[in-house]
């Protein structure tokens, strides 16, 4: 299906706002892009890398004549923002998102969504842990899959368009229900950056010179948890404020499972942490031949070794606006 719009509007231009901006432009989807943010500064610095053609700090001009619009903000700014640019969308527009989260989009946004426009929510499952307009690049979401939510009486043609448009982008496309999402996610992505920040605010908490020993002989496992501990603090802020339940439900299972370790640890159980390392193994194995990561061993990892200058454990904040 041939996909393009003439005027698509992106409501916050961090990260993944600028890859859509980049990988639209790049493919030839959209004639006009408009990008709407908060701050002046960041607004600057998206016009600076040239990622739109139109360039404001109100939503609700950045929508007008849009017939795609797509909300690029941290989730906690998406209740307001639906509210400002509700009476201003056209009529037989796409309204679609990225947030990570969805039964909170659908209940925040829905009800501000006009009769006549298509609210389609979304999310690429394509992401890194840098922020802001300058971490965006074309290829993020090529091989990546990008989940579409729609809402009841969404005409099936509007749906169409814009699976086509994340095709386009180099993303393979599933249509499912919101709130199945957001339990799938929260044990794929909610869980592993909740235990991220966990393991690395134990580290940030320790004595001084056992934290010096920590980041010294970092190369090891620990050092897989601090880059997605270093994700945005505002984002992750708004997903564990907006997917509390699946976020529950998955801890619950997940603390079951840790207990049993502690037990097996404790009881010298080594035949019961074998079997779970095997089976843990296998779902690696699954990911790798489902060709959603690598089998290279030294993934990420530099290949000449300089010592590392003072780095802070958690990255400064400089994502969202909302904070
Ligand atoms: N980072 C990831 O890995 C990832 C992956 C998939 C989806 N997402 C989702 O995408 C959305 C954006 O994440 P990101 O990584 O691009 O974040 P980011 O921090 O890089 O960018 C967010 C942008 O939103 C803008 N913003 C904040 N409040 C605003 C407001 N009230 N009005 C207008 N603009 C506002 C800011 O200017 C900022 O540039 C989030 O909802 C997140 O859940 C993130
Ligand atoms: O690779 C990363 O840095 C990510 O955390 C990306 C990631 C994920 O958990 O996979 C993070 C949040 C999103 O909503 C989608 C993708």
């Amino acid at each position: 299906m041939s996909v393009h719009f003439k005027k698509l509007a992106l409501i916050g231009i961090g990260l993944i706002g600028s890859s859509i901006a980049l990988a639209a432009r790049r493919q030839g989807l959209v004639e006009v892009i408009s990008i709407a943010t908060r701050r002046q500064e960041t607004l600057d610095e998206a016009r600076d890398l040239g990622l739109g053609d139109i360039y404001t700090l109100d939503a609700t001009e950045a929508v007008r004549g849009a017939d795609l619009v797509i909300l690029c903000a941290p989730v906690g700014a998406y209740r307001a923002l639906a509210a400002a640019i509700g009476p201003h969308l056209e009529q037989g527009a796409i309204l679609s998102d990225v947030g990570s989260v969805k039964a909170h989009v659908v209940k925040v946004v829905g009800p501000h969504v006009p009769a006549g426009v298509s609210f389609i929510p979304g999310h690429p499952i394509a992401g890194t842990e840098h922020s802001g307009p300058a971490a965006g690049f074309a290829e993020l979401f090529a091989g990546r899959w990008c989940v579409l939510t729609p809402t009841s009486g969404v005409p099936q043609a509007d749906t169409d368009r814009l699976v086509a448009f994340w095709q386009e982008m180099g993303s393979s496309v599933e249509c499912m229900d919101a709130a199945h999402h957001d339990m799938v996610l929260a044990i794929t992505s909610h869980i592993p950056h909740l235990i991220a920040y966990n393991i690395v605010g134990t580290v940030a908490d320790l004595e001084a010179t056992t934290q010096s020993e920590v980041i010294k002989f970092s190369a090891s496992g620990f050092r897989d948890f601090t880059r997605i501990a270093a994700s945005d603090p505002v984002m992750w802020r708004d997903v564990f404020l907006t997917n509390k339940d699946a976020v529950l439900e998955m801890l619950g299972r997940f603390n079951e499972d840790l207990s049993m370790l502690q037990r097996a640890v404790r009881n010298g159980d080594g035949a019961a942490l074998e079997a779970m390392f095997t089976r843990t193994r296998a779902i690696r194995r699954s990911i790798i031949n489902a060709g959603q990561e690598t089998a290279a061993p030294d993934f990420g990892r530099p290949h000449e070794q300089p010592p590392t200058p003072e780095v802070p454990l958690v990255r400064e904040h400089g994502g969202g606006d909302d904070a």
